[in-house]
């Protein structure tokens, strides 16, 4: 499923319209008739009980979709308070036309009366103040009304965005906020009805964890998305069967591994790798953590490695065609040392993360000369991200004071240009992203949720995996992709209690599921 910007869905629209597909008119009767029916399908007791409605109407095309919902609830029975932000006669055309069809059937309030400190009477209210067209952070009463929906507004029954909750970025998820100091204004609601496809907040940043609540996607005959859409991650189920081969058709994953009684995160790594299908697996580690490691590990092939020189010995086996590192390995030039060790043969696919990103932190073009071009997949988290992209999550940390506001998506690819590889950045909001803008989301939200995950050791398992699929012949794209969306699969699955160790374990559940 693609993920749309703001710019890209007004294309979307604008080519519709001159296509003679449709009107505006049109398409804003669909919306706003399609919120309706939404809303109804969520919360089938408003169906079958017409109560009050507040529908809350801003100076565009989003509040021209609020006048048209006002109008069919009406026709259904409800109690309908329509609140307007701004003039009537400021409306653009399209919203002009249904304020004037709605003023046939009830009155007009300005929105300074929504904002009140009285206690709602609503039993819905539905946020049509910004959509897509927000260019800046909430004033006056749009940001009252916007800090009322944090407490439901005094005792509503639901509160309903249109698009996007307003004050929020479509294209960030991020709300807007004019200074640092100042408090982002969005409204908080349980649930957004956007249009075609979701829209890029609807999955990054506090969209889905504090804004949207539900998300539903209502059609409104539109047709095609453009060949540049981000895409929500999905497994990539067949290129994960397995039909023919042996285990050397299947790969060869070498995990560096630390010194003694630092090798957990190298075994857990060892283990995703196996689990996710790589044919064989070994752990390489210094000579004095092999007792260590022998006792832990059987199906996981172990050696024992002495110095730079014996992981270059080592990887003279062109069968090992894909070395992952970084997990305990300790942050300083021996990492260093490893990782152009690791990287020496351009064939071979790499995963670095943890320790093998931070040792680069004062050099970070050090690094990316060797990852340039590559079959690499950089897997930082945002404390990670920032010492190899300082520039990059500075912009990620700043406040959002305009629409649209630079996105995780916007920062992992730009983060994919310096490195000219692969970099898949971690959270529930997980994004992978190419060099050439190729661009995924890996969403952990709604249905998917799995906030589990963020326990000690669950990136060592996923740097594991990618490297397991990379082993597998996955192009290292699809290779993170894939991995981050089985490995919150796994997470799903097992569910509260969840350690790392439980997410190698849970895969061959994940893989009936997908029926392999
Ligand atoms: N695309 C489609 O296919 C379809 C789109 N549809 C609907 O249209 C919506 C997009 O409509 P839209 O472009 O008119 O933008 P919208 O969000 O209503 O706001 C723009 C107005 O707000 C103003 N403004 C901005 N920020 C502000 C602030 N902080 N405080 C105050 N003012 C602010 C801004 O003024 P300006 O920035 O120019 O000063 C401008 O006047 C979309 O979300 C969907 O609901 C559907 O009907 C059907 C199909
Ligand atoms: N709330 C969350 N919901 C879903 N996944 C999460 C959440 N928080 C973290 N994760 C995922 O958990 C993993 C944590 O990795 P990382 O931060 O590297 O931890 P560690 O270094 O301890 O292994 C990442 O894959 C990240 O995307
Ligand atoms: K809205």
């Amino acid at each position: 499923m693609e993920l749309l910007t703001a710019a890209e869905m007004r294309a979307i629209e604008r080519a519709a319209i001159e296509s003679g597909v449709a009107t505006g008119r049109e398409l804003m009767e669909r919306a706003g008739r399609g919120v309706v029916a939404a809303i109804l399908d969520w919360r089938p007791a408003l169906a079958r009980a017409p109560g009050r409605a507040a529908v809350l109407c801003g100076p565009g095309n989003n509040g021209g979709d609020g006048f048209v919902i006002a109008r069919h609830l009406k026709m259904r029975g409800w109690a309908v308070d329509v609140f307007l932000l701004g003039a009537p006669a400021n409306l653009p055309p399209d919203a002009a036309e249904n304020c004037s069809l709605w003023r046939e059937m009830g009155a007009i309030r300005p929105l300074t009366e929504a904002a009140d400190g009285r206690r709602s009477v609503h039993d819905l209210v539905i946020d049509a103040l910004f959509g897509t067209g927000l260019t800046r952070p909430l004033e006056g009463a749009a940001r009252v009304c916007a800090a009322r929906s944090w407490r439901r507004f005094g005792g509503a029954g639901a509160v309903v965005a249109v698009d996007v909750p307003s004050g929020m970025c479509a294209d960030s998820g991020r709300a807007l906020q004019a200074e640092p100091s100042d408090e982002a204004a969005a409204t908080k609601c349980d649930l957004t009805v956007t249009f075609h496809h979701e829209r890029l907040g609807h999955r990054l940043a506090q969209g889905p964890s504090q804004l949207c609540g539900d998300v539903r996607v209502v059609d409104i005959g539109l047709a095609g998305v453009p060949a540049a859409a981000a895409r929500l991650g999905a497994p990539n189920r067949p290129g994960l069967s397995k039909t023919i081969g042996h285990k050397y058709s299947h790969g060869h994953a070498l995990i560096l591994s630390g010194g003694v009684g630092r090798g957990g995160a190298a075994r857990l790594a060892a283990r995703g790798a196996l689990r996710v299908g790589a044919g064989l697996v070994t752990l390489a580690a210094p000579p004095a953590a092999i007792i260590e490691n022998a006792s832990r590990l059987d199906a996981i092939m172990l050696r024992s490695v002495k110095g730079i020189e014996g992981i270059s010995e080592l990887l003279v086996d062109r069968r090992i065609n894909v070395v992952a590192l970084g997990p305990g390995l300790g942050v300083g030039e021996n990492t260093c040392a490893k990782v152009g060790a690791a990287l020496a043969n351009e064939e071979r696919g790499a995963v670095l993360d943890a320790d093998a990103l931070s040792s680069y932190q004062d050099e970070p073009e050090t690094l990316f000369r060797l990852t340039r071009g590559r079959s690499v997949v950089l897997t930082p988290h945002m404390g990670e991200f920032g010492r190899l992209f300082p520039a990059v999550a500075e912009k990620l940390v700043a406040p959002a004071a305009r629409g649209p506001a630079f996105s995780k998506l916007d920062a992992a690819r730009a983060a994919a240009a310096l490195a000219g590889c692969i970099i898949l950045l971690k959270g529930p909001d997980t994004v992978v992203a190419a060099p050439d803008g190729e661009a995924v989301v890996v969403s952990a939200h709604y249905e998917r949720a799995c906030p589990w995950l963020a326990t000690a050791g669950a990136g060592d398992v996923l740097a594991g995996m990618i490297a397991g699929l990379i082993a597998r012949g996955f192009h290292p794209f699809r290779a993170a992709e894939s991995a981050a969306w089985l490995h919150q699969e796994a997470a799903r699955g097992f569910g509260p209690g969840l350690i790392a160790e439980d997410i190698p374990e849970r895969l061959p559940a994940v893989f009936r599921d997908l029926g392999l």
